[in-house]
């Protein structure tokens, strides 16, 4: 995975895996079902347009990190290119993916759109067939949509299909294990003390790149890493520190602008949307910086596609 991975000598997994499926399916349910009380962070931030940490599962074999997919969502009933963008970036540095189907009722467009999504991905693919408690199942529909897909692509996917029902609890312990089973070995991607502000940290920071992205494009395609360092979070007002990364000089002005003015129009739009998400006034502090290396530095964010 990354050079960090090769110190570790303990047993233990860890990986990052992306729940994706068309709306209504039960993907809520079946993540609230899978972590139960041992949820670590359920995330109540406002959907942005980039990948969210769902929830993270730490348990003594190992440490798992649901990524909700909220582009695929706001992407239903527009197929076609919006979709297909929406979810290749759902899936991208992932480990490992969870399509959750809705077992229960005949297939989808959409489900035929993810199961042809999937057949090129190189990363295990788990299937749950929700919704089991139902009693209609349409199981064998499913598999032969897959089959005809993977005959179609010519695909060597061989994805693992699991039948649950997540509102009973049905088939939860065993999805739960072969999603373990499917995740690398390697330390605890988060530490524990960091658990808690996490997703809030790369909520804000995704606001604020966002607003760079808007008005450089392509001037600055992956050379800017943006990282929250610290909120202050007062009654009235949250205070935070953003650092800006870029990787050499000449790339500071263009992302301060002509006397001040671009980074002070993303500090206004960021505060200013952040504003709505939370309903408590920001001050942000952009800090720009030179450095060299922040890909390495920020491996984390970088396979989650932040960086
Ligand atoms: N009978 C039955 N209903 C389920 C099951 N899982 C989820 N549901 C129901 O299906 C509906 C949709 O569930 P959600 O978990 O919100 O689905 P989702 O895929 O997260 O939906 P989006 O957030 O819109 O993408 C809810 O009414 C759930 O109660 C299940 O195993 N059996």
């Amino acid at each position: 995975m990354t050079e960090e991975h090769t110190e570790f000598t303990g047993s233990g997994r860890a990986g990052i895996v992306a729940i994706v499926g068309r709306t209504n399916v039960g993907k809520s349910t079946l993540v609230n079902h899978l972590l139960g009380e041992k949820v670590s962070i359920v995330s109540d931030t406002v959907q942005t347009t980039r990948n969210l940490i769902r929830a993270i599962l730490t348990e003594e074999r190992g440490q798992m990190v649901f990524l909700d997919t909220p582009g695929v969502h706001k992407a239903q009933g527009e197929l076609g290119k919006n979709l297909n963008k929406a979810a290749r970036s759902a899936v991208q540095g992932v480990d490992a993916i969870l399509l959750v189907l809705d077992g229960s009722s005949k297939p989808e467009l959409e489900d035929d759109g993810w199961f042809r999504r999937i057949c090129r991905e190189e990363v295990p693919c788990i299937i749950a067939l929700n919704k089991s408690d139902r009693g209609t199942n349409f199981v064998n529909a499913y598999q032969a949509l897959w089959e005809e897909i993977k005959a179609e692509k010519e695909s060597a996917v061989q994805p693992v299909w699991a039948s649950v029902s997540a509102l009973q609890g049905t088939g939860m312990a065993g999805l739960l294990d072969t999603l373990f089973g499917h995740i690398p070995e390697g330390p605890p991607l988060f530490p524990d003390d960091i658990l808690t502000d996490y997703p809030r940290k790369l909520n804000i920071a995704d606001v604020v790149r966002e607003k760079f992205f808007h008005r450089l494009e392509k001037e600055l395609p992956h050379a800017l890493a943006i990282w929250v360092e610290d909120i202050d979070e007062q009654e009235k007002k949250w205070t935070v520190d953003v650092s800006v990364m870029v990787e050499r000089h000449s790339q500071k002005g263009i992302v301060i602008g002509e006397k001040g003015r671009l980074i002070k129009w993303v500090r206004e739009q960021a505060e200013k949307e952040l504003y709505e998400m939370y309903g408590v006034r920001f001050k942000l502090n952009l800090w720009v910086k030179v450095e060299k290396n922040w890909r390495k530095n920020f491996w984390i964010l970088k396979k989650l596609g932040y960086a």
